[in-house]
């Protein structure tokens, strides 16, 4: 794929030197002699005056009273957990989240937030309801109670000490008032605050100049323009969102435009949270970036920001760094990491070929610690929101600065992914003799990874199209934590709802994994969940490379655990989430709500009993290389593997037959 060469260059790309200096000197960038220029480069953050570790402390102290209201623009998956753990952090903060899409916010507003986080429900608990003061803190800081990472105490004062190793436990007498809010009005809610997050969608343009690559700043336009309408002056506008390297010159000349001669300091802090861990990633952040202008006010407005995020986060993780350096950091983290993706997925291709095993290169390799073992996990490539995206972003950036060489570069890692997507199907095929007609096949995981209800650029929903032109008799799909009706519904959307069995299409959604399986010709696995491993249970999500997930927060029976938590506010009656739930009729479904709630049953499946009721030679196809061969063919299972070599089509060819 090769997306179209810009005709017209990026809006902020074009802007010389002449014009930066034009600009309030809030947003122009300035090169470490000081002169202003475009001067992309991340320094370090004690270089050409950006504020080093102990001069951010300081500038903390300085400034972090004047923080008490924090809106968040976008209710999304980002916007939701961020604000979450700001407002559980900073009670003395009041954190409103804004959307304008009324049925996100009344799902946060209720039992059934929109998105899935392991961990979330507990924090949402506690900051958007608020809590009594008379338990006992016990079952918070057990094993498996919010991480164990927040007494009592903490809970109500907000001083969680520095993450998982401060613990106390203790009995609380402090109220928790309730510090979190969703609502649909923006221009209260932003008119109110001191600090304006933006974290809405800013997915790849579909159309028009530079479809395919360039990011459709639509929504964070006209969010912005909303902002400057409404922002109190002296607020401090923070891009949350990942945007195009020089995005802060556009919301600077929009604030200049709307409200000419208003002072607003822009701040970039791009998120590097990951869907499913979301909220390990946000109490442990690794590091937290803010961008800002080279100025006193910018510096001003930055430790503003900081003390936010000191409140759980050591200042030395906090980087600092000048706007576009930022913006373009972000770009270049989710590039640098998919590129890491499709590099062992080249190498998987020609393990098949050669019969090395990916699994061992991928060890080998990534025992030198200038590589490191992480990212490294070949399989069908990376799915989400965000990785294509961002890749494409940077090649779109690079076309448009004229870097053709730079475009291409980045371009091959989004074509391997496709390439390694491709892969699968073409193996279902070889070993279902070329032809589906009159099969059942099942795919096992819809969501893009695991741990996540998020199924943007799934892979699984690319290999059920392609599955279904194939013609066979049953598509079924199982997700332990998309529901039903969630994949019925983006099945349809995505593939045209012809494919659909309701409308004499192939595809059935299942909320329970043994009847998906049942009578299947065979079961591909297209995400990573630990529900359908079978190696040893203590290599969960450490074997072949994936990252563990160190917030596996056990949140069954969450309201008896945290029994001081005022109530969940109650459904209208009419609430579609409780109809649901009340419902076993799911058009297009085998009944059944699904999986979806976040104190889910992991247990793995019983491969046995899957092998029992399946069809004859008992085909499983890893596409995640999650599965212990040798396990599953002591069942009896055929087992087919990306990139790795004891499958049995690789042990009946020679080397260098690849599959595809
Ligand atoms: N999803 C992730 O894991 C992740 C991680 C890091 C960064 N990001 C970046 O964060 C940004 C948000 O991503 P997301 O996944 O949360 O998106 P999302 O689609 O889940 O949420 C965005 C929200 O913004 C709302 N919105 C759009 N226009 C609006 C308007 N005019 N007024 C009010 N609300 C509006 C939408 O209704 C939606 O609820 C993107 O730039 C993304 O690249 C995402
Ligand atoms: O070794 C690996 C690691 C991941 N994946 C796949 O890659 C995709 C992306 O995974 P991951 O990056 O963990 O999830 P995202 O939520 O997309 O997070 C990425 O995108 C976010 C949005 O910008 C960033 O904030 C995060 O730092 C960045 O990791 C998923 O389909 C995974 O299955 C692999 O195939 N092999």
């Amino acid at each position: 794929m090769i997306p179209q060469t810009p005709t017209t260059p990026l809006p902020f790309s074009a802007i010389d030197a002449e014009d930066i200096a034009a600009l309030d000197d809030s947003t122009a960038p300035t090169t470490p002699d000081g002169s202003s220029s475009f001067s992309p480069n991340l320094r370090p953050q004690d270089d050409a005056g950006y504020l080093n570790v102990s001069s951010l402390s300081t500038a903390i102290a300085a400034t972090a009273p004047t923080v008490r209201n924090i809106c968040c623009i976008g209710a999304g998956f980002v916007g939701g957990p961020t604000a979450a753990v700001i407002a559980l952090h900073n009670p003395h903060i009041r954190v409103t989240v804004v959307d304008k899409d009324e049925n996100r916010i009344r799902r946060w507003n209720s039992k059934h937030p929109p998105i899935y986080e392991p961990g979330l429900h507990d924090i949402l608990r506690i900051v958007r309801d608020g809590s009594g003061p008379s338990a006992t803190n016990d079952e918070l800081t057990k094993p498996g109670g919010l991480d164990g990472v927040f007494p009592r105490e903490a809970v109500s004062s907000g001083n969680y000490g520095e993450g998982r190793h401060a613990r106390v436990q203790t009995k609380s007498d402090v109220a928790r008032q309730p510090n979190l809010v969703f609502t649909t009005d923006l221009a209260k809610c932003v008119s109110e605050a001191d600090v304006i997050l933006i974290a809405v969608n800013t997915p790849t343009k579909t159309r028009g100049n530079g479809a395919g690559s360039a990011t459709d700043m639509a929504a964070f336009e006209a969010v912005t323009a909303l902002v400057a309408r409404h922002a109190s002056p002296g607020a401090i506008i923070v891009e949350k969102s990942t945007v195009p390297c020089r995005t802060a010159q556009l919301v600077q000349s929009m604030l200049a435009l709307y409200r000419p001669g208003v002072q607003f300091q822009v701040l970039s802090n791009p998120e590097f949270l990951a869907a499913g861990t979301a909220i390990n990633d946000l109490l442990h952040a690794d590091r937290i970036l803010i961008g800002s202008s080279n100025t006193a006010a910018g510096h001003k407005a930055a430790a503003a920001l900081a003390s936010v995020y000191a409140s759980w986060i050591p200042p030395a993780r906090i980087i600092t760094t000048n706007l576009f350096s930022s913006e373009l950091a972000k770009l270049v983290a989710n590039s640098m990491l998919a590129q890491r993706i499709s590099s062992i997925n080249s190498i998987a291709a020609v393990c098949d070929a050669t019969g090395a095993d990916v699994d061992e290169v991928a060890r080998a390799v990534g025992a030198d610690p200038r590589i490191g073992g992480k990212f490294l996990k070949a399989g069908i490539g990376f799915g989400g929101s965000c990785l294509k995206k961002d890749v494409l972003s940077l090649v779109y950036l690079a076309e448009t600065l004229v870097l053709p060489e730079v475009a291409r570069y980045w371009l091959a890692v989004v074509e391997m992914n496709e390439f390694a997507r491709s892969r699968l199907v073409s193996r279902v095929l070889r070993c279902l003799n070329n032809t589906l007609a009159g099969k059942k096949v099942t795919v096992l995981g819809f969501a893009f990874k695991k741990d996540t209800n998020d199924t943007r650029e799934s892979p699984a929903l690319d290999i059920i199209r392609a599955l279904e032109k194939e013609g066979p008799d049953t598509i079924a799909v199982y997700d332990p934590v998309c529901t039903p009706t969630q994949m019925a519904e983006q099945i349809g959307r995505f593939a045209g709802s012809h494919v659909l069995r309701a409308n004499g299409g192939p595809v059935v959604v299942h909320s329970d994994v043994y009847s998906a399986c049942q009578g299947s010709d065979a079961v591909l696995i297209t995400t990573e969940f630990d529900e359908f491993k079978n190696g040893p249970v203590e290599a969960d999500g450490v074997a072949g490379g994936l990252e563990a997930n160190p917030s596996q927060i056990s949140t069954s029976d969450a309201d008896d655990h945290l029994s001081s938590l005022n109530p969940v506010p109650p459904c209208d009656e009419d609430c579609p989430e409780c109809q649901a739930e009340d419902s076993s009729a799911v058009t297009g479904t085998d009944g059944g709500v699904g999986n979806g709630a976040d104190g889910r049953d992991k247990a793995r499946v019983d491969w046995t009993r899957i092998y029992y009721d399946m069809k004859q030679p008992h085909w499983i196809l890893d596409g995640r290389g999650i599965l212990d061969i040798a396990r599953m063919e002591k069942i009896g299972f055929r087992v087919e593997s990306i990139g790795r070599p004891s499958g049995q089509l690789a042990k009946s060819s020679p080397p260098g037959n690849s599959w595809c």
